[in-house]
């Protein structure tokens, strides 16, 4: 209970004056995403014709099949990779026409990542990784938001440990107190609770939506896991790099049932129902 008050004093205060979402609560807006990937002489289409938007104070869970490329869309959504057609919208604004420094700056300041690959600096202790975009950004370093934002997934007096020190859950946690410490707008995140605990994921989730359905703020997580994507509000399914289908507020069984279908050979249906959701907003 102490946890949950301490993450709720997190996300109390902060200030809505300099709202930029779209006037309709749009804050992701993917249209018409294409990604192709050169292998030796050849381009291979990995996505194809992706459209999507996630709202303000949504959190969306993606799933599909293994290769069915949630994290090369998780990446292009987020900045990390250009699309070859079609473009991105983060808070009402189109990356394809950012420089790349602007870009850098919208990740600095709006964007949260909470990836497999922890990137944290294995020779800062966990205080001073979690205050780094702080320092990045040229703030003043909140302590009591990087105090709490520990406590908030479980790690009060672990400020001074060395990354090599903990468990990959650890680490995993550290990077997302990170994440909760920057209050950033937009949360991407890469199977967010692949190394925890059961008691560890719960929190970490319990964090990730605080955010995700606060105003002005959403998240979006990449997951294999069917208990994970039934806490979000919506998830979409992908097959073959297309979105092929969407179930608002799932149990674990619908999750579950319906992944199972995406894994079984094509049939007539899941073709018809693959084309009616390609090119449009789900
Ligand atoms: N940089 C790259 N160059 C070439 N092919 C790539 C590259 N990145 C991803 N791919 C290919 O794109 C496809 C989709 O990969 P992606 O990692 O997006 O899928 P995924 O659904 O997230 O898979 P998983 O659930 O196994 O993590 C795969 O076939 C992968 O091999």
């Amino acid at each position: 209970m102490l946890l949950i008050m301490a993450n709720q004093s997190l996300y109390s205060d902060s200030t809505l004056s300099d709202r930029t979402v779209h006037p309709d609560g749009t804050m992701i807006a993917a249209e018409h995403l294409s990604k192709s990937y050169r292998v030796g002489s050849t381009d291979i289409e990995i996505l194809h014709d992706v459209s999507l938007t996630v709202s303000e104070s949504e959190v969306c869970a993606i799933m599909g099949p293994s290769g069915s490329g949630k994290s090369t869309l998780l990446y292009c959504l987020a900045g990390l990779e250009a699309p070859s057609s079609g473009d991105v919208f983060l808070l009402g604004d189109s990356l394809v026409s950012r420089s790349r420094r602007e870009l850098a700056q919208l990740r600095r300041t709006e964007l949260g990542f909470v990836f497999q690959s922890y990137n944290l600096l294995p020779t800062l202790p966990v205080l001073e990784n979690v205050a780094l975009p702080f320092r990045l950004r040229g703030e003043r370093v909140d302590q009591a938001r990087i105090e709490a934002a520990l406590a908030s997934v479980g790690l009060a007096g672990r400020g001074s440990s060395l990354p090599p020190s903990m468990s990959g859950g650890e680490q995993q946690r550290v990077a997302i107190a990170r994440v909760l410490a920057q209050r950033p707008r937009i949360v991407f995140a890469d199977e967010p609770t692949g190394a925890l605990d059961t008691r560890s994921g719960r929190l970490v989730l319990s964090e990730l939506h605080e955010i995700g359905n606060a105003a002005d703020r959403c998240v979006l997580i990449v997951t294999h896991d069917p208990a994970v994507a039934a806490t979000c509000d919506r998830v979409v399914f992908m097959r073959d790099g297309r979105l092929v289908d969407q179930l608002a507020a799932p149990s674990v069984e619908q999750v579950a049932s319906k992944l199972t279908s995406l894994s079984e050979p094509s049939s007539s249906e899941q073709v018809e129902l693959s084309g009616a959701h390609v090119g449009r907003a789900v």
